[in-house]
């Protein structure tokens, strides 16, 4: 049996759940999604203002599953919006929770990873980390150039996910992360598809602000002048603009769920609108990565299908047989946040990676 060394807390926030984990070194004794009503959600005017309430709910919950948090060695959540950073564990620090408290890059429930695993941990005397947030950017100077020179493209993207699913795929493979060329895509209510060249993220699209395909609940990109009209046509607000962009785009504004799998449903009854769409949103995807393959001169190894998504048969055929004359596709549905917290907290704690510190100011 393998013996307790390190019981870590992992802490997910999302914007309907809260994702838990218990882990005793890299195995999961606890997992639980508590899902949040969205009366009581919105109830709440910004994210940190779910603080306290988010909080007492995963000690609650805690208590009734008996764990005694008074035994963990550390507190790893999901990292937010904060400056760009290359990947990797950081501890929690002042700067940073100034900024996720503050909202520096934007709102977005990941922001409270931070915040909760810091408050939690500081109360037992323990560390608290983040790994891999949103904002990882290992972009390479070429890639942020938009063409536009009031806006520079920026990383924001599924960091923790790709980077965790691209070590376990380098291990399948029996080589390093590092030794590798992969395109990751992830298939989630966002969608993005990175470059993974040598172990760096050098390019992805902006998953969350209008960059890419477009997913369940995004736009992804959308034709600039026809957007910019539509702005300054005096019909809608800024707000609703951008609700109609990230969270009521994609399948939601076309089809009015982000739920692929009521989609597929349509489908077989017959609409044929769904069809149209499910198939333009495979079709994009894949558009996006032969484009990630260009970004790797064509030097692949293999292609990597992951995130809910990934569990739809036919949405894996349709992009698998646009791209697979590039490289193997491997597809690894749904996705491990947890277990990738877990590890990246333990990586620290057993001194096999050094601790990365947040810079801020
Ligand atoms: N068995 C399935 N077949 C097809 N689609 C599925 C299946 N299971 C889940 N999905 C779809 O996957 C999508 C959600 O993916 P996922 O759970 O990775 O997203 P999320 O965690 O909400 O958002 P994100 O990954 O962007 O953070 C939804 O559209 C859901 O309907
Ligand atoms: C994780 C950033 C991308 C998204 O939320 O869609």
């Amino acid at each position: 049996m393998q013996q307790t060394e390190h019981r870590i807390l992992v802490i997910n926030p999302g914007s309907t759940s809260t994702k838990i984990g218990v882990f005793d070194n890299e195995v999961s004794v606890f997992e639980k999604t508590i899902r949040h009503d969205s009366t009581v959600i919105n109830s709440y005017e910004t994210i940190i203002d779910q603080y306290e309430f988010r909080k007492n709910t995963i000690l609650e919950t805690l208590d009734t599953e008996g764990i005694n948090i008074s035994k963990l060695s550390a507190v790893c959540g999901r990292g937010g919006l904060l400056r760009p950073i290359e990947g990797g564990t950081y501890a929690v620090n002042n700067n940073m929770l100034a900024d996720l408290r503050a909202g520096y890059s934007g709102q977005h429930a990941s922001n409270l990873g931070g915040i909760l695993a810091y408050e939690i941990a500081s109360g037992l005397n323990i560390p608290s980390f983040i790994v891999d947030p949103v904002v990882v950017d290992e972009l390479d100077p070429v890639a942020r150039v938009s063409g536009f020179s009031l806006i520079e493209r920026k990383s924001i993207f599924h960091a923790l996910n790709q980077k965790a699913v691209a070590r376990r795929v380098s291990k399948e493979l029996g080589k390093k992360y590092e030794e590798l060329n992969l395109i990751i895509t992830h298939l989630g209510g966002g969608i993005t598809v990175g470059a993974h060249k040598m172990g760096r993220v050098v390019d992805v699209n902006n998953g969350l602000h209008g960059d890419g395909p477009f997913s369940p609940e995004r736009a992804g990109t959308v034709p600039a002048g026809d957007l910019v009209e539509l702005c300054f046509s005096g019909d809608y607000f800024r707000e609703e603009i951008m609700k109609k962009l990230v969270g009521q785009g994609g399948l939601v504004g076309y089809l009015g769920t982000n739920d692929a799998v009521k989609v597929e449903k349509m489908i077989k009854q017959g609409n044929k609108n769904a069809k149209l769409v499910y198939d333009a949103m495979a079709y994009q995807v894949a558009k996006e990565i032969g484009s990630a393959s260009a970004v790797l001169a064509g030097k692949v190894d293999a292609i990597v299908l992951t995130g809910g998504l990934a569990y739809g048969k036919e949405f894996v055929q349709a992009i698998s047989e646009r791209i697979n004359w590039i490289a193997d596709v491997i597809v690894h549905p749904g996705e491990n946040e947890l277990q990738a917290l877990a590890e990246g907290a333990l990586r620290i704690l057993r001194g096999e990676e050094e601790v990365k510190e947040y810079p801020g100011r």
